[in-house]
């Protein structure tokens, strides 16, 4: 099924029981599902199956970042799974996402690809310590633009750093944003966060949304709300 929400809920569970248990209390027509590392690495490629069997389009959220060749078969075999959309990070560099780009290029179902920016637990200081002396912002943006040259459909970053994105890539490339919560939820490890009113606002494409909604005890009464 294919929905025009822009929510994308995080299936962030330690086994299929409690996935599937949480697919079957969402609804694909208002949402779509991100399976994770957590998630895959308990399951499987048969967690897709469960969810694609249940109409859900699905995020695989494994974020590649290896050689070229391993990143793009990895890539492709995403693609072979039928997944709506799969990422990678792009500090592995133009030469990574561009072979993931061409592989996908062979394929008969072509996921959406998207580059994973900076991540939306890092602030400046936690830059500075694996050697980037810079701020956020300035390396989102350079990130954003070595990920649209490669070729890819757009970026994970923050949503405060979309409006950015847009003057710089334009309106097309995709923005998709973790660190969304909503007034008053838990910030929990995120570091660069908005709301969803303000992520709509920026001009965000989806919002990837985690313990927000899974962790509430009436998940789908929070779906609807921030919808
Ligand atoms: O690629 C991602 O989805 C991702 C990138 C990023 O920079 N930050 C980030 O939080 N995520 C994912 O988005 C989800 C956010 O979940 P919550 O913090 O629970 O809303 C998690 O599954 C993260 O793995």
């Amino acid at each position: 099924m294919t929905t025009n929400s822009p929510v994308v809920v995080a299936l962030d569970f330690p086994d299929m029981q409690q996935a599937i248990a949480m697919a079957d209390q969402l609804d694909p027509s208002l949402c779509r599902l991100k399976v994770g590392k957590e998630l895959y690495t308990a399951t499987g490629p048969v967690i897709l199956e469960e969810l694609h069997k249940r109409n859900y389009e699905v995020f695989l959220d494994l974020k590649f970042h290896d050689i070229p060749n391993t990143c793009a078969k990895a890539v492709g075999v995403a693609a072979d799974l039928g997944v709506w959309m799969v990422n990678v990070h792009a500090s592995g560099g133009q030469r990574m996402m561009e072979a993931a780009r061409n592989e996908l290029e062979k394929k008969s179902h072509q996921p959406l690809l998207i580059g994973v920016t900076v991540l939306t637990s890092m602030e400046q200081r936690d830059l500075a310590g694996i050697g980037l002396d810079v701020e956020p912002m300035k390396q989102v943006e350079r990130l954003a633009k070595l990920t649209q040259s490669s070729g890819l459909d757009g970026v994970v970053c923050s949503a405060r750093e979309v409006a950015l994105i847009r003057d710089v890539c334009g309106a097309d490339f995709l923005t998709v944003t973790p660190g969304i919560r909503p007034e008053g939820s838990d910030i929990g490890d995120q570091k660069r966060v908005m709301t969803p009113k303000q992520a709509v606002e920026a001009g965000v494409h989806y919002m990837v949304i985690g313990r927000p909604i899974v962790a509430n005890e009436a998940p789908l009464t929070v779906l609807e709300s921030i919808l």
